[in-house]
């Protein structure tokens, strides 16, 4: 039977009702107690990381948990991280990009409701987690949620409330675990590589949202106090007359000294192709900018926390090298 670690880093699946709303309380050997089937499908240990609601986790929780698997990765068969739906998302891309060639998977998982509640998709949220967790062709990291598996830098958070919490953004689901069975819908590539973990991510990037009419003035001040700066443009990508000045400037003053600037889209599917309209073309070619094509915001973000903290001199090749099936346009634009 396969040996799998349970890590506990809060979340409404850990969480208890208190005076003041939900709250993680639960320990994963509680949360565990509540899936006594888990014990046909395999074995079980359990460590609590942290226990935190996920809008407090930061990149510090996401070294935490890369050590808490390091530590123990010779000793299980696999690993299931159950956290809060929030920033799961976030936290499985990061983890897609600081534990990578992983042959052993990786699951993370959380719920809408808490595991001690009577209705809660809590329960078979985690026990599917198992069941791909003690799979022999399961590897790498993936987020098991409402009966899918979707890879790790692929989730976003798309319902606030329903079960349906989490989708796959420009790639197909994986698998899919109905009535306890796992059908697999894309074979897994065998690693050819070891393992390996990395802990360097430096935290200094902004997401700017363009609004219509947004004023300029805001860009000097980003550049100068981040270097990275992640544009979220309006359709597959452009530069609104009002910031271009401002905007050129800027690209100049600060070319050569280490900043990024990558275009994203606020469109959730398809992703960006700046190349299409003239508003993004021309910036574009000016400075041989860096897009985000079909990547998600999370993964845009935390590929970019990887790579700063590795110090990567060619940033736009590291950026555009696919990493668990971050990225597959690249060559579109
Ligand atoms: N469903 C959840 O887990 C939401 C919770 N606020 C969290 O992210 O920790």
């Amino acid at each position: 039977m396969k040996k799998i670690l349970m890590l506990g880093t809060g979340g409404t699946i850990a969480s208890r009702q208190t005076k003041d709303g939900l709250a993680p309380g639960l320990t994963p050997e509680d949360i565990l107690s509540y899936i006594p089937a888990v014990k046909n499908v395999c074995e079980v240990q359990t460590k609590q990381v942290c226990n935190l609601d996920s809008t407090n986790v930061t990149p510090e929780h996401w070294k935490m948990m890369v050590k808490a698997v390091e530590d123990n990765y010779a000793y299980y068969d696999g690993f299931v991280i159950c956290h809060g739906t929030d920033t799961l998302a976030y936290t499985a891309a990061a983890l897609s990009y600081m534990i990578q060639n992983s042959a052993k998977p990786i699951v993370v998982t959380g719920a809408q409701k808490p595991i001690n509640m009577d209705v809660t998709d809590a329960k078979t949220n985690l026990l599917d987690s198992f069941i791909y967790a003690a799979d022999d062709d399961s590897q790498g990291v993936n987020l098991v949620f409402d009966g899918k598996v979707i890879v790790g830098t692929r989730a976003k958070k798309e319902h606030a409330k329903s079960y349906n919490a989490f989708s796959s953004i420009n790639f197909p689901y994986l698998a899919v675990i109905q009535d306890g069975i796992l059908v697999r819908y894309i074979p897994e590539i065998p690693c050819r590589h070891a393992v390996k973990f990395y802990y360097d991510m430096k935290d200094s990037v902004y997401v700017l949202k363009l609004i219509p009419g947004m004023k300029p003035d805001i860009l000097s001040y980003l550049f100068e106090h981040y270097d990275c700066l992640v544009i979220e443009s309006f359709g597959v990508g452009g530069i609104p007359q009002t910031l271009v000045q401002e905007f050129y400037q800027e690209m100049e003053k600060w070319s050569g000294k280490g900043k990024f600037v990558v275009m994203t889209t606020q469109v959730a599917n398809e992703g960006s192709n700046m190349t299409v309209y003239e508003v993004g073309k021309k910036v574009k070619q000016d400075f041989n900018m860096i897009e985000a094509y079909d990547m998600t915001l999370e993964a845009v973000i935390t590929k970019l926390m990887w790579l700063m903290g590795r110090e990567e001199q060619d940033m736009q090749k590291a950026f555009y090298t696919q990493i668990n099936h971050d990225i597959l346009f690249t060559k579109r634009g």
